[in-house]
């Protein structure tokens, strides 16, 4: 495998008729990385991966492989290896003859399926119909396919869907070895848990725009900081802490007091004469973070 070249989403349109499935939308993910591509239902995740991988094209702006488009590239199975659609598969086929139609319009050697099929756990059932699999098998095939010819780029759409917990941490396990090869990887998720689970970077998508991009805890440090007290006597407590300037909301379990701090949150309670049942100071989780981004805060 080659050295990963650098994925870089630049001002990326993309429009059916008025409406923009993606917008002005920029991000770049770079080789050594496993970057999580987060959004909700049709955020424009696919629609992105689509461009970048030449299927589909853009409106405006660009979607580039170390520079260049998916197409300028003389055999790009050899440099980006993809999985986009895992229910793609024609079901009377073997996973094996799957991967030789696939290694014979790359150019790939047929001693590369052996080798893919053993290292995504499909070996003992190559010969087996894809009609016949389960949904986790078939994100295991459809990763197969992408590393047949030994690309240092991977774009996989949902990669984690259907894989149950034991799947999703060999997939981390894989993909993590592949980065620290000097792979470049993105795949895409709406679901939190999973980008969580195998990426360290993340791009947050929402209505076809960019609402965050960095490291994990990058993210999570977006998350606001918040105070949460409470004493027997809750309603004169507030009531001292609203006088002293501070934004105060009631939640369920006591106060919550943003942007302040414990010991200041502690002296007023103290000299209004308030004995506190519970002093914390709490942060954001990274869920909350995402549902504030993506407006579905609970
Ligand atoms: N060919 C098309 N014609 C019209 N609208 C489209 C087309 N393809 C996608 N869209 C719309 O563009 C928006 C983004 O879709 P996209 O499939 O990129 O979202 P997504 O983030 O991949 O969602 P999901 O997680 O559900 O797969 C959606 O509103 C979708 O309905």
């Amino acid at each position: 495998m080659d050295n990963g070249l650098t994925i870089s989403v630049h001002n990326l349109t993309k429009k059916y008729g008025s409406f923009a499935a993606v917008n002005n939308f920029s991000f770049e993910a770079l080789p050594g990385r496993i970057t999580g591509f987060l959004g909700p239902n049709g955020a424009g995740k696919t629609t992105t991966l689509r461009i970048l991988l030449g299927l589909a094209a853009p409106t405006h702006g660009q979607a580039l492989i170390g520079g260049k488009r998916y197409a300028d590239f003389l055999s790009p199975g050899h440099v980006v290896g993809a999985s986009l659609d895992s229910h793609s598969f024609h079901p009377g086929r073997t996973a094996r003859n799957h991967l030789r139609i696939l290694a014979a319009a790359e150019g790939t050697s047929y001693s590369r399926i052996d080798e893919v099929l053993d290292k995504v756990g499909l070996r003992d059932f190559a010969d087996r119909r894809v009609g016949t699999y389960s949904l986790g098998m078939r994100q295991r095939l459809g990763l197969a396919g992408a590393l047949l010819s030994d690309p240092s780029v991977l774009v996989l759409d949902e990669p984690a869907n259907g894989l149950d917990p034991e799947g999703i941490r060999w997939m981390r396990d894989l993909l993590n070895f592949l980065a620290g090869q000097g792979a470049t990887v993105l795949l895409s998720s709406h679901l939190l848990s999973e980008i969580q689970q195998i990426a360290d970077h993340i791009v947050i998508i929402n209505h076809g725009q960019l609402v965050a991009a960095g490291s994990l805890s990058e993210i999570e440090a977006m998350g606001s900081k918040h105070v949460s007290v409470d004493s027997p006597h809750r309603t004169d407590l507030h009531v001292a802490l609203r006088n002293a300037q501070l934004d105060v909301r009631e939640t369920p379990d006591g106060l919550e007091v943003s942007n302040s701090d414990p010991t200041t949150v502690g002296t007023i309670a103290f000299q209004a004469g308030l004995p506190l049942s519970h002093l914390s100071a709490d942060e954001d989780g990274l869920e909350d973070v995402f549902l504030g981004l993506v407006g579905g805060r609970r």
